[in-house]
Formats: structure tokens, C-alpha cells, sequence
């Protein structure tokens, strides 16, 4: 069923763990996130970046967004688990507006990469705005390094939790995303993979807000191998190691952006399945195996935040 990203979050910070929050692009990734969610019994976050809206309405910002909430919400009735919408790196004004418009629970303002009082204002605005209609926000402190969708942060600044502190005082923003060394993508560190965890706890504890972890996909190696074998180009990928994870819910870590991890899934699994049958023309044949592995690696996600049987 549909419920608000804030109740799902709350819950999540009063418990102490972490709740999923995976982006998707298509129908098959959408369905392949439900299935995991229900099948782990475990309340789930969807969402579609920026991009993902030009993506699902061709260009036409209104009509993506319309139709991820349409999608989401003929899926979601039917499940037993809470499921909510969230619009991840806002950045685009009139996009924020038409996710608000359409019916998503929640939404990102990303001004990360403003200086502090400009980020300030921005995330103010937007949470004047959002929480008027009832939709709650989430923003950013520090920069991640690596490309969203149309980002590329130079350095990666990690947060500061004095500032965090104000922050969230002042814009009265419903979730915060710290950045505490992690990167978007499947290259996340050069050498040793490393968070700063006693930023992290900092935050948590002048904020008593949910957090939230960006950049968090481990890259499984057994998966970039596997695609690796079937033509992929993905040597060096690194992703977070599940100790530094569980150990960044304990600190307070509430909403994991997941989104490289299925992305590697996919592309491994497609790459198996088109070698191996090759005379294979029927989509729902191909997409049917790939999309079975995807669902699997989201359940593993779930099971490791900490969220399965929390629905
Ligand atoms: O932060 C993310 C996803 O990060 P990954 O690239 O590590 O999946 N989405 O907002
Ligand atoms: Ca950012
Ligand atoms: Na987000
Ligand atoms: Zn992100």
C-alpha cells in the first residue's frame, strides 16, 4: 500500500534501521523493487532521479512524472508492504514542482554544490512549498564525488555538523544526506574504501532527523566479473563493503540510495542471457531472467539494512 516516505522514515529512525530507497528508470526495474520489497516483507522507497522523469515521459516532465506515480500506485495497492515515491536530486525547480503536482510522497532538493547559505535558502524554499501540500523533503550537506545524472562534484566535501546543526534547524527539512565519503556510481574509492563515521554520529546526534546514505551500491565483484566475462568494461569498480554499511545504520543511517547495484545486475544478467540464447527474440524471455537476478540483489539490500519483516 502507499505511505508517506516520512512515516516509513520515522519508524526507521526510532528502530534503528534502514529502509531501501532505489531508483528506477523503466516498468521492469519498478517491478522488480515491489517484488523484492514484498517478498521480504519490508517497507520500501522508489525513485526516479531528474533524469528518470525526462526518461519515462520522453522529454514531456509532467507526463513522467504522472506516470511514475500512476505506476507506483496501481503496483503498490495491490502489496502488503509500505511503499513511497520519492523524487532523488531535485535540482530543476519546475521539476520539483511537477513531482510535488503529481502525487510523489517525498522530495530531494539537491544544492549541495552551492555554497552553504545559498543551499540554505534553496532547501527553505522548497520546504515552505512541499510541506504546504503535505509532502515532506530531503536535502544535502557536503559534496559526493561522481556523476548524477547531470552533476559532476570535482572534490568531495564531507559535511560539517555544526552546520548540519543550523541547517536543519533553520529549513525545518525533513531528512538530511551527509556526505561522509561516499561517491555515486561503481568507481567509489581510489584505494581502501572509507566513511567518516564520527561526522556521521555528530549529525545523527544534533540532528535527531533520519539520515540519509547517497552513493551506498557495495558493486558486488562476482556480479562485475560475471559481466566482465560477457563483454562488460567494469574493471576497478569498487563499491562499500557491507560491514561500513551496517556499521553507518547503527549511526543512524535511515535511507540507503540504491542504484548502481541493480544497474550492474542488469547489465551482467542481459549480457548472459543474450549469449546464451541466442535464437531468444521475446523480450519478456530475456528481461523475465535478468530481471529475476535484480529482484534477488534488491532482496539481499533489504535483508542487509535491516528492513526486512518491518512492513
Ligand atoms: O545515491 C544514489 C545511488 O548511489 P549508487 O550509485 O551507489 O547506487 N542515488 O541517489
Ligand atoms: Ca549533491
Ligand atoms: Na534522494
Ligand atoms: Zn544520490
Amino acid at each position: 500500500y502507499v505511505k508517506s516516505t516520512k512515516e516509513i522514515l520515522e519508524k526507521a529512525s526510532k528502530e534503528r534501521y534502514a529502509v531501501g530507497a532505489f531508483n528506477f528508470n523503466n516498468m521492469e526495474f519498478l517491478q522488480a523493487i515491489l517484488e523484492a520489497a514484498e517478498e521480504e516483507k519490508a517497507p520500501v522507497i522508489v525513485a526516479t532521479s531528474e533524469g528518470a522523469i525526462k526518461y519515462i515521459g520522453k522529454g514531456d516532465i509532467e507526463a513522467g512524472a504522472k506516470l511514475a506515480v500512476e505506476m507506483v500506485r496501481t503496483y503498490a495497492e495491490k502489496l502488503s508492504v509500505p511503499v513511497a515515491l520519492h523524487l532523488d536530486h531535485g535540482r530543476d525547480f519546475k521539476i520539483i514542482m511537477a513531482a510535488i503536482k503529481a502525487g510523489y510522497s517525498s522530495v530531494m532538493i539537491d544544492a549541495s554544490h552551492l555554497p552553504f547559505e545559498e543551499n540554505l535558502r534553496e532547501t527553505k524554499r522548497i520546504v515552505e512549498i512541499a510541506h504546504a501540500v503535505g509532502i515532506s523533503v530531503e536535502a544535502e550537506l557536503g559534496k559526493l564525488k561522481g556523476i548524477e545524472d547531470n552533476v559532476v562534484e570535482k572534490e568531495s566535501v564531507l559535511v560539517d555538523p555544526e552546520e548540519a546543526k543550523v541547517f536543519v534547524k533553520e529549513t525545518e527539512v525533513d531528512f538530511l544526506a551527509p556526505a561522509i565519503g561516499t561517491s555515486h556510481g561503481a568507481f567509489k574509492f581510489k584505494g581502501e574504501a572509507q566513511l567518516d563515521f564520527e561526522r556521521l554520529k555528530k549529525v545523527k546526534e544534533y540532528t535527531q532527523i533520519p539520515l540519509v546514505l547517497h552513493g551506498a551500491s557495495m558493486v558486488p565483484q562476482d556480479v562485475v566479473k560475471l559481466a566482465n566475462e560477457y563483454g562488460a568494461e567494469l574493471s576497478g569498480a569498487k563499491g562499500v563493503p557491507e560491514d561500513m554499511l551496517k556499521k553507518a545504520i547503527e549511526l543512524g543511517i535511515n535511507k540507503i540510495n540504491t542504484d548502481t547495484d541493480l544497474r550492474i545486475t542488469f547489465v551482467a544478467y542481459l549480457r548472459k542471457v543474450l549469449s546464451e540464447d541466442k535464437s531468444q527474440i521475446d523480450p519478456r524471455k530475456i528481461f523475465g531472467p535478468v530481471f529475476e537476478q535484480v529482484k534477488e540483489i534488491v532482496k539481499e539490500r533489504i535483508r542487509i539494512f535491516g528492513s526486512s519483516g518491518k512492513a
